[in-house]
């Protein structure tokens, strides 16, 4: 079948989205079918564009111009700093890239890097990320963050909320869709036929038999009995702080934890610049780069591309895995 183009989101303009987007498709545009939306005055000056009416004008690879979905966001973008004028436009463009690939005129979106903040100053935000927005826009359906790289695949049970409440929101129904989520995703878009999940305990050691924390046995280990009751294979609750060496990992094809920086410190450690963030459970591909807005070296012409290639091609990888 042939392929359909990749849709990248133009992410906050002042930070350094439109620079990695112009230079994976630079390094990539001759491979596969990509094209950007967003407005073309925020793309690095220079960048070779044709700006496309639909998603139709792209009928493969495009070496000579980045094909660009036009949005005028109304004014010119500063480096380093978020204009809230834009917000909107940046909300939109994820919204159009979703639109695109649900209905399969795209086969993934790939989105750059949004500033948090600067989406809830400027257009009141409502959710804690893309991956909390893209699941509302697909229906409410549930949904796994997953970052992935070449050694290392981890989910945050829970994601962007203050650590003092991760405790509260460890439910076991959060825990055990988080899983079943995850065990799904990596059969489906990783063609792992029979995965192997490792999860993390919350506690230092995971809770030491009770004596430091009891969220491993007032519900944890039993959740994990259930699940693995059901066929899946599980290992866990396992202390967080020993399971991500070299050697550990070879031991599962992917790691859930219990909370944002338990998952992403380790894979950020081992491949910042290659690790890809993944979300799992959408009836449509998305993946985006692993790093933020970096709005302390935006527009400069530094930023390295090596995680929004990366993203690109995991992309590509699991729109021709879903189509088999
Ligand atoms: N997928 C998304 O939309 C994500 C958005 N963010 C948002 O980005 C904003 C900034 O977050 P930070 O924690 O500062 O993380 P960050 O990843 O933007 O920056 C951390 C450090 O890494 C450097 N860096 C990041 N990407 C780089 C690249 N491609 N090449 C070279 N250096 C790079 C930056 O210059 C900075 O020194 C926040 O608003 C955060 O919420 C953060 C992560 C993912
Ligand atoms: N720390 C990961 C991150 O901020 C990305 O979140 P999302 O926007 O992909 O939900």
């Amino acid at each position: 079948m042939t392929a359909r183009p990749i849709v990248i989101s133009c992410g906050e303009p002042a930070g350094i989205g439109p620079e990695v987007a112009a230079k994976a498709w630079a390094a990539l545009g001759r491979d596969m079918p990509l094209a950007w939306i967003g407005d073309p005055a925020h793309l690095p000056e220079g960048t070779p564009v044709r700006v496309i009416a639909d998603l139709s004008a792209v009928v493969g690879p495009c070496a000579d111009a980045l094909p660009v979905l036009a949005r005028d966001f109304g004014s010119p973008r500063t480096p380093g700093r978020a204009n809230p004028a834009h917000a909107k436009g940046v909300l939109n463009a994820i919204a159009e890239g979703v639109t695109l690939a649900a209905s399969g005129q795209a086969d993934a979106i790939c989105t750059a890097p949004i500033h948090k903040a600067a989406l809830i100053d400027g257009a009141d935000f409502a959710y804690p990320g893309h991956t909390e927005f893209l699941s509302a826009l697909a229906g409410d359906v549930p949904v796994v963050m997953m970052l992935a790289c070449d050694s290392l695949r981890v989910v945050p049970a829970t994601i962007h909320i203050p650590l003092r409440a991760v405790p509260a929101a460890l439910t076991p129904d959060l825990l055990r869709g988080v899983i079943t989520v995850t065990h799904s995703g990596l059969i489906r878009d990783f063609g792992i036929a029979d995965p192997v999940i490792a999860v993390a305990g919350l506690n230092p050691h995971a809770g030491e038999d009770g004596k430091i924390g009891t969220e491993e046995l007032d519900f944890i280990t039993a959740v994990l009995d259930e699940i693995r009751a059901d066929g899946i294979k599980l290992t866990g609750p396992l202390p967080a702080d020993t399971m991500f060496h070299a050697a550990a990992r070879k031991h599962y094809d992917a790691a859930v934890c219990m909370y944002h920086d338990q998952a992403l410190i380790p894979i950020k450690t081992i491949d910042f610049a290659g690790g890809v963030n993944v979300t799992l459970g959408l009836p449509f591909v998305r993946t985006s780069p692993d790093h933020g807005t970096a709005f302390d070296i935006a527009g400069k012409g530094v930023a390295d591309p090596t995680s929004m290639i990366a993203a690109l091609r995991m992309a590509r990888s699991m729109a021709d895995a879903r189509a088999i």
